[in-house]
C-alpha cells in the first residue's frame, strides 16, 4: 500500500476522524507520515485525501497494511502518534508495538481522550521500555486539520523531540490581539502567531487538563442551550431567530466557537422535512465520558464544579426520554404566556447576563478543580498558559479566554476567577439581571439546571457563613460526629450531649 520510497519521519495509528486530519496536518507542516488502521479504507480515505490535496507534489503519506509494515516504513527512533479510542484499544496498540520490538528510545504518543489515571499507569509500564508520551488533543475534525489545541505531558526527552512537531501542528494565537489566526486551506498552515501547545507537565497532568476542558465544555454547552430554551419558551422565537441573537451576541463578550455553531445549528432546516433541524434532532444527548469523568474527581477531591455535574445530569435525563414524555402528560408546570414585545428586548438582555455570568462561574470552577487536583499531585500547572493554549483550536475557544489568562497572569496562585478584579467586577455589574433571568425561567417553568447551580455557587462562594454551622450540628446530633467552634481555633473539635438533659458540652481530645 506504501506510495512513497523514503522511511518516514511519524508513524500514525488510528485514522478515524481526527487521525485522518492530524496526518494530513502532520503532511501540510512538512512531516512525511507513515499511515495505518485496522480497516484498510480508512489508510485509502487519507492517502485519497492526500492525492486530492497535494496537487502535483509527490505523496506526503504512506499507506500501511499491518503494524509491521508500519515500523518498516518509519526512520528510527520511532515516533508514533496513536489517535485512537481511549481504554482498551491504546493497551492493545502499546502491547503490539512492544511486542514489535520498541526500544528505550522510541515514542508512542496517545493523543486520544484517555483517562488520566490510564495515562499514569502505562507511564510507569512501558517506563524503560519506550516513552510513552500524552498529547490530548481539542478542536473536533476542523481543528485536528488546521491547528488544534494541544495539551502535552510526560517525559522531558519525549517533549524536547515532540516540541517542534506539535508546535508546527498546533492552532495560533496573534500575540497582540490574543484571537485566533486561522487558514483553513490545505497545503498552507499557519506559521506564525503564538503556539496553542505548551508542556502542561509530568505524565497524566495533560490528560487531567484536556478532561477539564471538556468538563467545562459540557457547562457551556448546556448553558447556551438553557439560553436557547429560555428565550423560546418566554418569547415564542424561531430557531432562526434566536440564532440571530446569537450571532449579535457572539461580537460580545460571549465570542466563542460555541455560540458561532449553535447559530449555525439553528439556522439549518432538515433537509428531509424542511422544518428548523433542532426541532427534528431527538432530544437525548450521547457522552463518552470526559464530563462525567470530571464531574467524579470534583466530587472526589471535594473541589465543587457543580456547573459540570449539572451538565452531565442534565445529559443524564435527556436520556430518560421515554419517561419525560409520559411524565409530561401528568405532571403540570405554569401556563406559559409569552413576554410581551415591549419587554423582549429585556428579557434577552437578561438571558445574555446569566449566561455570561454562569459561565464565568464554569470556568472559575474548571480552573479551581485543577488547581486543587494540581496541588495534589504537584503537577505546577500554569494556568496562564493553560488558558493561552485554550484561545484557540479547541472547542471552548472564546475571547472571554484572553480575560482569564489576563487574570493568570496578574496572579499566578489566583484561588478562584471570581477574585480577580476584571470577573469580580463583571459579576456585579450583570448580576441583578442573572438573577432575574432565572426568576422570569422559574416562572415559565424552563429547566436550568445549569444557571441555578452557577448562581447558588455564586451565592455559596461569596457567603462567609452559610447554613453548614445548622447541617454540623445536624450530624453531631444523630451520630456524635462533632463540631469546630467559631470561637475556637480549628482542628479544636467539641460534642454536645444532645440525649443528656444538660447538654453539656464535650471536648474531643
Ligand atoms: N472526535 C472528536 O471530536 C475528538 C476525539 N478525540 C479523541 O481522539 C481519539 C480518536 O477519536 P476519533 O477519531 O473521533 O475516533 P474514530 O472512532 O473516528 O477513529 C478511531 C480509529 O481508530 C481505529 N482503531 C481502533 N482500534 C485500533 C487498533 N487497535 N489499531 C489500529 N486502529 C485502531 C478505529 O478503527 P475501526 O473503526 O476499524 O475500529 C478508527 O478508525 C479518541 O480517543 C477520541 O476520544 C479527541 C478530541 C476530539
Ligand atoms: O474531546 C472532544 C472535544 O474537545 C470530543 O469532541 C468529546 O469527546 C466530545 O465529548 P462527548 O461525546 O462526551 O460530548
Amino acid at each position: 500500500m506504501s506510495s512513497t520510497n523514503e522511511l518516514c519521519q511519524i508513524g500514525l495509528i488510528g485514522l478515524g476522524v481526527m487521525g485522518k486530519n492530524l496526518g494530513l496536518n502532520l503532511a501540510d507542516n512538512g512531516y512525511s507520515v507513515a499511515a495505518f488502521d485496522l480497516d484498510a479504507e480508512k489508510v485509502q480515505g487519507i492517502l485519497s485525501q492526500d492525492e486530492q490535496e497535494r496537487g502535483d507534489k509527490p505523496a506526503r503519506i504512506t499507506g500501511c497494511s499491518t503494524f509491521e509494515d508500519l515500523l518498516s516504513n518509519l526512520q528510527k527512533p520511532y515516533l508514533i502518534v496513536l489517535s485512537i479510542p481511549a481504554g482498551k484499544p491504546v493497551d492493545i496498540v502499546c502491547g503490539k508495538l512492544l511486542e514489535l520490538g520498541l526500544s528505550q528510545d522510541d515514542i508512542v504518543v496517545d493523543t486520544g481522550n484517555s483517562l488520566w489515571t490510564d495515562t499514569v499507569e502505562r507511564e510507569k509500564q512501558y517506563h524503560g521500555k519506550f516513552i510513552f508520551f500524552s498529547c490530548a488533543v481539542s478542536g473536533g475534525e476542523v481543528g485536528a486539520r488546521f491547528g488544534p489545541s494541544l495539551m502535552p505531558s510526560g517525559d522531558q526527552a519525549g517533549w524536547s523531540r515532540l516540541e517542534p512537531v506539535l508546535e508546527a501542528i498546533s492552532a495560533k494565537v496573534d500575540p497582540e490581539s490574543g484571537l485566533p489566526l486561522v487558514n483553513n486551506e490545505p497545503g498552507n498552515p499557519v506559521t506564525e502567531g503564538e503556539p496553542c501547545a505548551a508542556y502542561i507537565g509530568p505524565t497524566g497532568a495533560g490528560h487531567y487538563v484536556k478532561m477539564v476542558h471538556n468538563g467545562i465544555e459540557y457547562a457551556d454547552m448546556q448553558l447556551i442551550c438553557e439560553a436557547y430554551q429560555s428565550l423560546r419558551t418566554a418569547l415564542g422565537l424561531t430557531p432562526k431567530q434566536i440564532a440571530a441573537i446569537f450571532r449579535e451576541w457572539n461580537k460580545g463578550p460571549l465570542n466563542s466557537y460555541l455560540i458561532e455553531i449553535s447559530a449555525e445549528v439553528l439556522e439549518q432546516d432538515d433537509p428531509v422535512t424542511g422544518k428548523p433541524l433542532v426541532d427534528v434532532v431527538l432530544d437525548v444527548a450521547g457522552q463518552k465520558g470526559t464530563g462525567l469523568w470530571t464531574a467524579l474527581s470534583s466530587l472526589e477531591i471535594g473541589s465543587p464544579a457543580m456547573a459540570v455535574t449539572a451538565s452531565v445530569y442534565a445529559r443524564c435525563l435527556s436520556s430518560l426520554k421515554e419517561n419525560r414524555v409520559k411524565a409530561s402528560t401528568i405532571l403540570k408546570g405554569p401556563e406559559v404566556t409569552y413576554v410581551a414585545d415591549s419587554e423582549k428586548e429585556a428579557y434577552i438582555a437578561r438571558v445574555h447576563d446569566a449566561l455570561y455570568c454562569s459561565k464565568i462561574c464554569a470556568y472559575a470552577q474548571g480552573f479551581e478543580l485543577m488547581k486543587t487536583a494540581g496541588e495534589q499531585q504537584g503537577w505546577d500547572l500554569d494556568f496562564a498558559a493553560i488558558a493561552k493554549i485554550w484561545r484557540a483550536g479547541c472547542i471552548i475557544r472564546a475571547v472571554f479566554l484572553q480575560s482569564i489568562t489576563d487574570a493568570f497572569n496578574k496572579d499566578k496562585g489566583l484561588a478562584n476567577l471570581l477574585m480577580d478584579e476584571f470577573f469580580a467586577g463583571q459579576v456585579e455589574k450583570f448580576q441583578s439581571n442573572w438573577r432575574e433571568a432565572i426568576v422570569d425561567g422559574v416562572r415559565l417553568g424552563v429547566p436550568m439546571p445549569c444557571f441555578t447551580s452557577s448562581l447558588s455557587y455564586f451565592d455559596s462562594y461569596r457567603s462567609e457563613t452559610t447554613a453548614a454551622n445548622l447541617l454540623q450540628g445536624q450530624r453531631d446530633f444523630f451520630g456524635s460526629h462533632t463540631f469546630e467552634r467559631t470561637d475556637e481555633p480549628r482542628g479544636q473539635f467539641y460534642h454536645l450531649n444532645w440525649s443528656s438533659p444538660e447538654r453539656d458540652l464535650v471536648r474531643i481530645k
